[in-house]
């Protein structure tokens, strides 16, 4: 359940997963993709939990990437074999996380960014809570919300209505997070989730190796001292 610290420290860790969840135009998926972008940048990496979808593509986004677009038959039949590890249905169609992947990456130490809603949110920790680190982002106000949904200009007017009148049951689960972040301004947000990542990393719990470190650190201290 663990490796090397990827900054290159001593330590063995084990892997960690950082969910990022947000009322739809909030910036949820601006922060994780600047975050990946930066992460993939150094060895510190985290990788994009791949998640599985009924909704219609995007002209933005990539099968494979960004989601795998599946058959509402095609997603019962993984939910029926129990190969995600959490689902719902959001805004009328279904989501859910693909199991191994995520199970595979945390044994070998390395770190999954869930773009989850709350439903999900809420089984991944009832499953995994001490491995979860979940963060909650909010848009500054509600006028910006649907500037920004327009500005995307990727869903019909229909579906940005629908979302932003869904996000007012979605922002009542707010208690439910460990983090908040207000996105006003984007980098700012990114800095933010990057240090609270950073520090989650450090978090005892997660270190598998500290307590042979600190005996080895203890009989190199009693050596030093006489
Ligand atoms: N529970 C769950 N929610 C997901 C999953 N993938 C995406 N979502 C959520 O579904 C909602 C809609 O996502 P999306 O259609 O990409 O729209 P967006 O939030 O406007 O970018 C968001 O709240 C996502 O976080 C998943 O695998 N499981
Ligand atoms: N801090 C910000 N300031 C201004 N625009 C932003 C900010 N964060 C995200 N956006 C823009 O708002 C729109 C919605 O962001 P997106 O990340 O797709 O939201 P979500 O994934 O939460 O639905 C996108 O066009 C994005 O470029």
């Amino acid at each position: 359940m663990s490796s090397e610290m990827p900054d290159g420290g001593p330590l063995k860790r084990r892997g960690l997963i950082l969910i990022l969840s947000s009322p739809s135009g909030a910036g949820k998926t601006s922060i994780s993709r600047s975050l990946l972008g930066e992460e993939n940048k150094s060895d510190n990496s985290i990788h994009l939990s791949v998640s599985v979808t009924t909704r219609k593509r995007r002209p933005s986004e990539v099968d494979g990437v960004h989601y795998n677009f599946v058959s509402t038959r095609q997603f019962e039949s993984m939910r029926d074999h129990d190969d995600l590890l959490e689902w719902a249905e959001v805004h009328g169609n279904y989501y859910g996380t693909p199991r191994e992947p995520v199970e595979a990456a945390l044994q070998a130490g390395k770190d999954v960014l869930f773009d989850i809603d709350w439903q999900g949110t809420r089984q991944v920790l009832e499953k995994m809570r001490a491995d979860t680190v979940a963060v909650f982002v909010l848009p500054p106000t509600a006028a910006e919300q649907r500037a920004r949904l327009e500005r995307r200009a990727e869903d019909d007017s229909d579906v940005i209505a629908r979302r932003l009148s869904n996000a007012r049951d979605e922002i009542t689960h707010w208690t439910e997070y460990d983090y908040v972040l207000v996105n006003t301004d984007l980098d700012e947000s990114v800095a933010k989730a990057r240090a609270i990542l950073n520090a989650e990393r450090c978090r005892r719990e997660r270190l598998v190796d500290l307590p042979d470190f600190i005996a080895a650190l203890d009989r190199d201290l009693a050596a030093e001292t006489g």
